[in-house]
């Protein structure tokens, strides 16, 4: 039932930096042939060296696209035609291309809005499309889509970022019932806050109160993130979470979401409650941190305006 990775072809999405290349790394180390996506062909070409380091025997090729994913249905589609006539068949697709930006929501250009979407959701849709019919023959397959926890909750300073974050859980829901039965498994990531290049770009605008309540849960490290993910894709679990606020935070979103197994049915319906609870101390203390920042700012509105 688990994915062999030895000799399947993985597609990674954004594998050319932060958790998208630790995924890549994490399956190349186990066997597997990678396609990395991305647009910057130099990065593409440096990460490429960089896996190779890590080969376990000597037909494992990696494999490099320079698209965007956001822009070009028929673009995305080709590219992808491509790579399966080089590497075979897709087993597994990690959409992992993402990008973020904070604000406060009438601070953030309404473009903003729009190309968060385009890249973030739409830019998840457009490979998933393009691989879903021949995993579906085939009988096999594996989706991973890599949200957040910005897309299990929203927070202040992530009203561009959450809302195309929690898109992807409903196209991994009604997604998965449709696939199931074709043997196809989907899996949706939701990472905290991870050292990453993505992650040092958005920290130099964020809103201080955005700061103040991420320091809640503290940075992963990408590689750490990558194996959790690639672990659990490998399994077929829906959900795939980090640490012990990730793991409460599964459970309190778990909804109308599909489970893996009887355990973690339990665990939701037995955990619920109490996380309820737990969750409405930290929501307090989120708003009580909004307030302050509130005050701080009219009374130096100038210096308090952006984070140092
Ligand atoms: N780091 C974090 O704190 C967290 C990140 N995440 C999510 O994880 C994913 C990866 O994040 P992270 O590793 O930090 O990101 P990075 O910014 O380090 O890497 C992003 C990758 O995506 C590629 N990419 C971006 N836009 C496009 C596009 N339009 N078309 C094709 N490729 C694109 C980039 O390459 P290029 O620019 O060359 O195209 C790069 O390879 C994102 O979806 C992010 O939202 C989730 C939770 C926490
Ligand atoms: C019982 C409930 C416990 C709740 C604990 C909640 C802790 C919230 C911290 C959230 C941090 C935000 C992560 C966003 C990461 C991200 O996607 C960006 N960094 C991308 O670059």
């Amino acid at each position: 039932k688990p994915l062999a990775l030895p000799g399947a072809h993985v597609v990674v999405t954004g594998g050319s930096s932060g958790i998208g290349k630790c995924v890549a790394i994490e399956c190349y180390k186990q066997g597997a042939f990678i396609t990395l996506i991305a647009r910057n062909e130099d990065k593409l070409l440096q990460t490429k060296k960089e896996i190779e380091k890590y080969s376990v025997n000597d037909k494992q090729v990696v494999l490099c696209i320079s698209v965007d994913v956001s822009k070009d249905y028929g673009n995305v589609e080709n590219v992808l035609k491509q790579a399966q006539e080089k590497l075979g068949p897709v087993d597994m697709l990690v959409n992992c291309a993402g990008t973020s930006v904070t604000g406060k929501f009438e601070d953030l250009e309404m473009n903003t809005f729009e190309r968060l979407m385009a890249v973030n959701y739409l830019g998840s849709v457009y490979p998933t499309r393009a691989v879903i019919a021949t995993m579906k023959e085939r009988r096999m397959g594996r989706i991973v889509f890599v949200s957040s926890q910005a897309g299990q909750l929203g927070l202040f300073g992530y009203t561009a970022y959450s809302p195309t974050k929690f898109a992807l859980r409903g196209l991994a829901e009604a997604l998965q019932m449709e696939v199931k039965p074709y043997n196809i498994y989907v899996t949706v990531a939701y990472p905290p806050d991870t050292d990453t290049p993505g992650f040092a770009e958005e920290s130099k605008t964020k809103p201080l109160e955005t700061k103040l309540i991420s320091e809640t849960s503290s940075v992963c490290q990408a590689d750490q993130v990558a194996r959790v993910i690639v672990k659990d894709a490998i399994q077929g679990n829906f959900n795939s979470s980090i640490g012990s606020d990730g793991y409460m935070l599964a459970l309190l979103t778990s909804g109308m979401s599909p489970v893996t197994s009887i355990t973690e049915g339990l665990q939701q319906v037995v955990g619920m409650g109490i996380f309820r609870i737990i969750g409405l101390f930290y929501l307090g203390s989120f708003d009580s941190i909004v307030r302050r920042c509130m005050i701080e700012r009219e009374k130096h509105p100038s210096t308090t305006d952006k984070t140092e």
